[in-house]
């Protein structure tokens, strides 16, 4: 079993645990969000810096890496551990939200996915059997499989006929995967829809994966309808295996879906928005870029004791952002992954003491999510 959950202790008042995720690269602690590296890097960080600002298990992306540099370049290499330097566990997602997401230059059989690149428009074919070779080559310790991610709204039926594909493509994920030391995790999908949710999770859950990827939300839906999703599925799914929310999320959102029961999170919004000029603070999101920072020479975030807080200003900041030197979206990036990584501290220390609730209440006592 190369990747197993060990729950230490569920907080008294909510759905949330404590847990230890065991992995081939080591073991980790949940709940945790896990930085996106989407092109085998955490864009503008070193992986020492990844780590310092307490990253412990990083994304890869299938899709993206297939395209260039090309999974079997990455395999010769000796895998992505070693062609990026990252030497804790790795997850890559199947490439299923990003064929979808490419909207009409894909084109869905049961088969698999044909679709153009988004690089040079070069046609590809993804098939459950194709992407297996491509995350088995890759050799992350966690990949998932090979799903459809229904948009939202959309049609009952469309739900449905996603989960039931994403159902048949599971099983022969599944057959194809033969990596011993690789963990697949199937993906629960069914939309905004209780009754479909429930027969994805329970057709996912009979095939006995080692993990399981919440897909089809942060996709647009109301966060309200989000958590309500979750508080349907959550009771559903088994205790002893590890829950990860995909594509979640906003410090609101980690705290709500800790809260519902989710282990594992992750998000380019931290180093995406920090690469706008924008970061959390507990007050709320800043742009640091604004104009009325110019002459504000505190810390972004004066209750914040990661590298960028303690040595520079948001005048300083904003100056290297607007001049577009590199030092400013690296120190943005350090600040947002620092943020929230110590957010998931904050979290897992009050599920120890039974008091989540009061965080939560706490938290967003002086945070604007907004
Ligand atoms: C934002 N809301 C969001 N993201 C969903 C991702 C992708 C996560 C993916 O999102 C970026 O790809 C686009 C990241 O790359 C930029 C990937 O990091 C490697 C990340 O992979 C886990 C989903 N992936 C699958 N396979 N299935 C899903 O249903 C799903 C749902 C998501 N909602």
């Amino acid at each position: 079993m190369p990747v197993k959950i060990t729950i230490e202790k569920e907080e008294k008042y909510t759905r949330a645990r404590l847990g230890k995720l065991s992995t081939p690269h080591g073991e980790v602690e949940t709940p945790i969000f896990m930085p996106v590296g989407t092109q085998a890097t955490v864009k503008t960080m070193t992986p020492e810096e990844v780590y310092q600002t307490g990253g412990r298990l990083i994304l890869s992306n299938t899709y993206h890496l297939y395209l260039r540099p090309g999974h079997e370049l990455v395999r010769e290499a000796g895998g992505l551990h070693k062609f990026m330097n990252w030497h804790g566990p790795i997850l890559t997602d199947s490439g299923g939200f990003q064929v979808f997401s490419l909207g009409p230059l894909r084109t869905v059989t049961e088969d698999g996915v044909e679709f153009r690149s988004h690089i040079d428009g070069s046609k590809h074919f993804f098939t459950p059997e194709k992407v297996m070779e491509i995350e088995q080559a890759l050799g992350a310790d966690i990949a998932m499989a090979f799903d459809e991610c229904a948009p939202y709204p959309c049609e009952k039926e469309y739900a449905l006929a996603a989960l039931e594909r994403t159902t048949r493509w599971a099983e022969r994920c599944k057959k194809a995967h033969t990596r011993k030391d690789q963990a697949l995790f199937g993906i629960i999908q069914g939309g905004v829809f209780k009754d479909l949710r429930e027969r994805s999770a329970k057709e996912l859950i009979a095939m006995d994966f080692p993990g399981y990827g919440i897909g089809g939300l942060s996709v647009g839906e109301p966060k309200e309808l989000m958590y309500e999703v979750l508080d349907h599925l959550i009771p559903i799914m088994p205790k002893d295996k590890p829950r990860y929310l995909m594509g979640v999320g906003s410090p609101d959102c980690l705290i709500e879906g800790v809260i519902r029961g989710v282990d594992m999170f992750d998000c380019v919004l931290p180093t995406r928005i920090a690469r706008n000029g924008t970061v959390f603070t507990h007050k709320g999101k800043l742009t640091v870029r604004n104009a009325e920072y110019a002459r504000d020479f505190r810390p972004m975030d004066e209750q914040c004791d990661c590298y960028a807080c303690q040595n520079y200003s948001r005048a300083y900041i904003r100056h290297l952002i607007k001049t577009d030197e590199i030092l400013g979206i690296r120190l943005t990036t350090i600040h947002n992954l620092h943020f929230l990584q110590h957010l998931m501290g904050k979290i897992r220390e009050a599920i120890r003491q039974d008091r989540l609730l009061e965080y939560r209440e706490e938290f967003f006592s002086h945070f604007n999510a907004g």
